[in-house]
């Protein structure tokens, strides 16, 4: 990971932009299969009382705990480091360098209900994945189209704002505010923000993967796979394995811990 790191890539925005939302980025094989393994053993290696389950994933938290007002900071771990600072230094979407990483661990009939991450984080939230196939669905905000979604069940740093000053006509809202779905590989990394952070509530289904590409026939899937009807046995996923997901992002309002834990 270090080559990768002092070569420097930056990611040009544009080229990894997917569907039509502001914005979402989306980059395949962000990391080798070999760093992949690496961040696997790293993460499996933390004690047992680090993993906090709950009903539909487990989760580790690094970086600190996070309150409504900011994060008691606690250092995140050199081979966290590695990864962050990479993703910091090449997307150049961050304003400071990534000081919380949640990770969760979700089996293959595991997902997150529709959610919007908590205000304590900047928004930007760049999501890597390892393991297996997923798909992250994007529906509007329960304020943009008045319909119920169920927002419940994602962890408690995460919370849902109602966007304010929304005027538009519903020709404006039905291009704008469409669902929308995008597939993401292992060791691919998913970035957003924007609209796309602060309008649509993000999940996955709690559902297997092969369920999910029937019952939707992937209409609005903006990246990832070959959706054609005809395609071959290659495109085939089906979500027989552990995904692990790296969700990284910034918090501004850092307090130091007074106290080691
Ligand atoms: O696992 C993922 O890809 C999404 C996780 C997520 O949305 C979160 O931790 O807030
Ligand atoms: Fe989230």
């Amino acid at each position: 990971m270090e080559e990768i790191v002092s070569s420097e890539k930056v990611i040009a925005s544009n080229e990894f932009v997917v569907g039509s939302v502001p914005t979402v980025l989306y980059i395949p094989d962000y990391i080798t299969a070999a760093e992949e393994d690496q961040l696997l053993n790293n993460i499996y290696q933390a004690p047992i009382s680090k993993w906090k389950s709950l009903k539909n994933r487990r989760l580790q938290n690094w970086g600190g705990v996070v309150h409504e007002k900011g994060l008691l900071a606690q250092d995140l771990p050199p081979w966290l480091k590695l990864v962050t600072n990479r993703i910091y230094e090449e997307s150049r979407l961050f304003p400071s360098a990534i000081n919380h990483v949640l990770i969760n661990e979700y089996l293959p009939d595991q997902g997150i209900m529709p959610h919007q991450d908590g205000p304590a984080y900047v928004p930007v939230v760049a999501i890597l994945s390892l393991g297996s196939p997923v798909v992250m669905d994007f529906v509007p905000h329960p304020s943009f189209c008045g319909t119920p979604t169920d927002i419940s069940g994602n962890n408690n740093e995460d919370i849902i704002s109602k966007p304010e000053n929304i005027e538009m006509s519903s020709g404006e809202y039905l291009s704008e505010y469409c669902p929308f779905s995008v597939a993401l590989m292992p060791r691919s990394l998913l970035i957003f923000k924007d609209k796309a952070y602060s309008d649509f509530l993000h999940g996955i289904k709690i559902v297997s993967f092969s369920d999910m590409m029937s019952e939707a026939q992937l209409a609005h899937m903006v990246s990832g796979l070959n959706i054609d009807g005809e395609a071959g046995d290659d495109n085939v996923i089906h979500r027989t394995a552990t995904r692990v997901s790296l969700t990284c992002r910034v918090v501004t309002k850092v307090h130091k811990h007074l106290i080691k834990l």
